[in-house]
């Protein structure tokens, strides 16, 4: 399915919960800031920019991390380029019809200095990944007042750099009235299937704290993985999960505890994730058993997509209808790292979008099934 695909499968406000900030940033604005700063790139076209930072056919976890090589040393280290890109990525969700978004990033692969190793070949610098954090936030809270829709960040440890954790957490609680809303572990996980002390250690201070958290498990790592995610992080939403449905027990726990999977359609079938036939779909599974799920476009820049294509395969090959458009996207504000107030104001912002009248919410307790009987009393 090609990325500019006109056809819109869901014309009604929506929202996403995963995505990579550094996944999404424009190729127009990658020359820019690299003409700015007198690097070389290998092309000076957007679209063959576009076309050489893109996974075109199915590959793997570890091939499709590598894409970022291509672009990152550009806007690392560099304070306008990485507040523009935190802008930008606003004013194309509002374009999405996205209402409410939580965007990830590692600070420390956009930092040049006060990290070790210093990422991307770069030159030691000044920018420290506690003032990424301070630019990120500055530049979604410009979009948002621009573009008038609400976006929020989560901070992202890398599973190779066990080193970086502790300090990832710190930045959640620093910043956690600034935008800030949770933790993720993200990263090869095929490399590293069991999380490392450093990530452990970081994910238990998130506890302690309050940081919620989402782990990115059983994408192409087994199911094991999503059961260390939720039963040693403590993971309250998993990054994909497909692979927990290979193990039947836990995909029973998680449908019963009301876990939330953040899935990625055309993100599974390019990193090889998923079987790239997607009328076998581990989504489809999902939606069978009303599980509690939202759709992402994880890293559109190198998958080449909008939010759309991912709504599209899911009308065209797994049968999505608007009825269950709407249950995933009610679902999605639900599993939401908003306070619990704000939360009550996106939901009652989707049910008036959506034609359907405001049930009495009781602070955000409801599960799955609960918004299943919502969604039954009212019609369409
Ligand atoms: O689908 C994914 N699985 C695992 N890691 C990912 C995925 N997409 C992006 N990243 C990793 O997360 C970092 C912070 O945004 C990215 O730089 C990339 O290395």
């Amino acid at each position: 399915m090609a990325g500019n695909c006109v056809e819109v499968a869901f014309n009604k406000p929506k929202v996403e919960l995963h995505v990579h900030l550094d996944g999404t940033i424009r190729p127009e604005t990658i020359l820019d800031v690299a003409k700015k700063r007198g690097m070389a790139l290998p092309t000076d076209s957007a679209e063959d920019l576009a076309r050489l930072c893109m996974l075109c056919k199915p590959a793997t976890l570890t091939e499709f991390l590598c894409k970022f090589h291509h672009f990152m040393h550009v806007i690392a280290g560099d304070r306008e380029a990485i507040k523009r890109v935190a802008y930008e990525f606003v004013e194309t969700k509002a374009k999405e019809g996205v209402l409410y978004v939580e965007v990830r990033y590692s600070p420390h692969l956009l930092a040049n200095t006060e990290v070790d190793p210093i990422p991307w070949s770069q030159k030691e610098g000044d920018l420290t990944p506690d003032e990424v954090v301070d630019l990120v936030n500055r530049g979604l809270r410009a979009g948002e007042n621009t573009f008038r829709i609400k976006a929020r960040s989560i901070l992202c440890c890398m599973r190779h750099m066990p080193n970086w954790s502790m300090e990832v957490v710190e930045l959640c609680k620093k910043y956690r009235h600034s935008g800030v809303v949770a933790i993720d572990l993200a990263g090869d996980e095929s490399l590293n299937c069991e999380a490392h002390p450093g990530h452990r250690k970081a994910f238990e201070e998130a506890v302690r704290s309050g940081v919620h958290r989402t782990v990115h498990a059983g994408e192409v790592g087994p199911a094991s993985v999503v059961k260390e995610a939720v039963e040693v992080l403590k993971a309250e939403r998993i990054g994909h999960g497909y692979r927990t449905l290979e193990d039947r027990t836990l995909y029973e726990q998680l449908l019963k505890k009301n876990m939330h999977f953040e899935v990625c359609p055309m993100s599974s079938k390019l990193t090889g994730a998923c079987d790239p036939d997607f009328t076998k779909h581990p989504l489809i599974r999902f939606k069978e058993d009303k599980a509690n799920y939202s759709l992402n476009t994880d890293d559109p820049l190198i998958f080449n997509t909008t939010l759309d294509v991912d709504y599209s395969i899911t009308q065209k090959y797994m049968n999505f209808t608007e009825k269950e458009f709407k249950r995933l996207n009610i679902n999605a504000a639900k599993s939401s790292f908003l306070p619990e107030k704000e939360k009550k104001d996106l939901l009652n912002r989707l049910f008036d979008a959506y034609g359907m009248k405001k049930p009495a919410l009781k602070g955000g307790t409801e599960n799955s099934r609960d918004i299943q009987l919502i969604m039954s009393t009212h019609s369409e």
